[in-house]
């Protein structure tokens, strides 16, 4: 069994215990009154390259990383140092996350902010949108490609904006055939664990204009943004170094100027 089988079958688990305790209709209306989601778009989608901060407890390739008692605080945080979003891992078992941390960092911040964790139902769309999240991380290797034509739709019905992630090209041709206008490339391969940066290089040259490209893992520090952006990353999306480091706020900070920095965009290839 590969990783990321085994997390997925965790993720199984917990869920059939949520959809037991908490009826999909409780999450309809409690979507009804969430606050409007924000625009996904416009945050990642601008001239410079956009900083995605992640909270981030742990992970399966290291274990404990930080043990951020206050998600709210750390990503207020983020958002003081310019992040233009925030991803919260929200899986419990290996990335230590829970849906709470999501509905107290939305309470704290206004930026959109990314529920990241193993979708494989709609319901979990509901909860994502339930607890004020904007984007929803829907991961192509996790999924059969109908359901990931049909988790892309209702995640977009509900004004979700689904994040598509892949990691070779034949995952980048499965997103594209499903409509996806937001792709993450991510650098880790979940079912091995191991990174391999040059990976984004490889692939974002295959997505088309007027999709939006996301370089996610591995970045250590501005030096690996600005690599990023000048093969073509839109946006990054930042945990470990964020969450491991002494201050949140500047490491946000340094990156946000690094992407601002006209060099970054003038090597930009779209
Ligand atoms: O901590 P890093 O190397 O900065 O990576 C962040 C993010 O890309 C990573 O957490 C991630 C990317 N895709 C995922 C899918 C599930 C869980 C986690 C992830």
């Amino acid at each position: 069994m590969s990783v990321l089988d085994d997390i997925i079958t965790g993720v199984r688990e917990d869920l059939e215990a949520r959809q037991q305790a908490v009826p999909i209709e409780l999450l309809k209306e409690r979507a009804g009154r969430a606050p409007a989601a924000k625009d996904a778009y416009a945050a990642l989608g601008g001239d410079k390259v956009s900083v995605i901060a992640e909270v981030k407890r742990s992970s399966p390739s290291k274990g404990a990383l930080a043990a951020i008692a206050d998600p709210a605080a750390l990503a207020a945080d983020y958002e003081a140092g310019g992040a233009h979003v925030i991803s919260v891992l929200t899986e419990r078992r290996r990335f230590g996350g829970t849906l709470e941390d999501l509905a107290s960092v939305r309470a704290a911040v206004d930026i959109p902010i990314l529920r990241k964790d193993f979708i494989v139902t709609s319901y979990q769309l509901w909860e994502a949108r339930a607890y004020g999240a904007d984007l929803a991380l829907l991961i192509v290797a996790a999924l059969e490609q109908n359901a990931l034509v049909s988790l892309i739709e209702r995640a977009e019905s509900i004004g979700l904006a689904p994040l598509v992630e892949v990691h070779t090209e034949e995952e980048l041709d499965r997103a594209l055939a499903a409509g996806a206008r937001i792709i993450g490339v991510n650098a880790r391969n979940l079912k091995t664990l191991e990174v391999d940066r040059d990976v984004f290089a490889k692939i974002a040259p295959k997505i088309p204009d007027g999709v939006i490209k996301i370089a996610e893992s591995g970045v250590r520090g501005p030096h690996d943004l600005l690599a990023y952006a000048r093969a073509g990353a839109d946006a990054v999306l930042v945990g470990e170094s964020l969450v491991t480091g002494k201050d949140p706020r500047a490491a946000v900070n340094d990156l946000v100027t690094a992407g601002a920095h006209p060099s970054s965009r003038q090597e930009r290839q779209s």
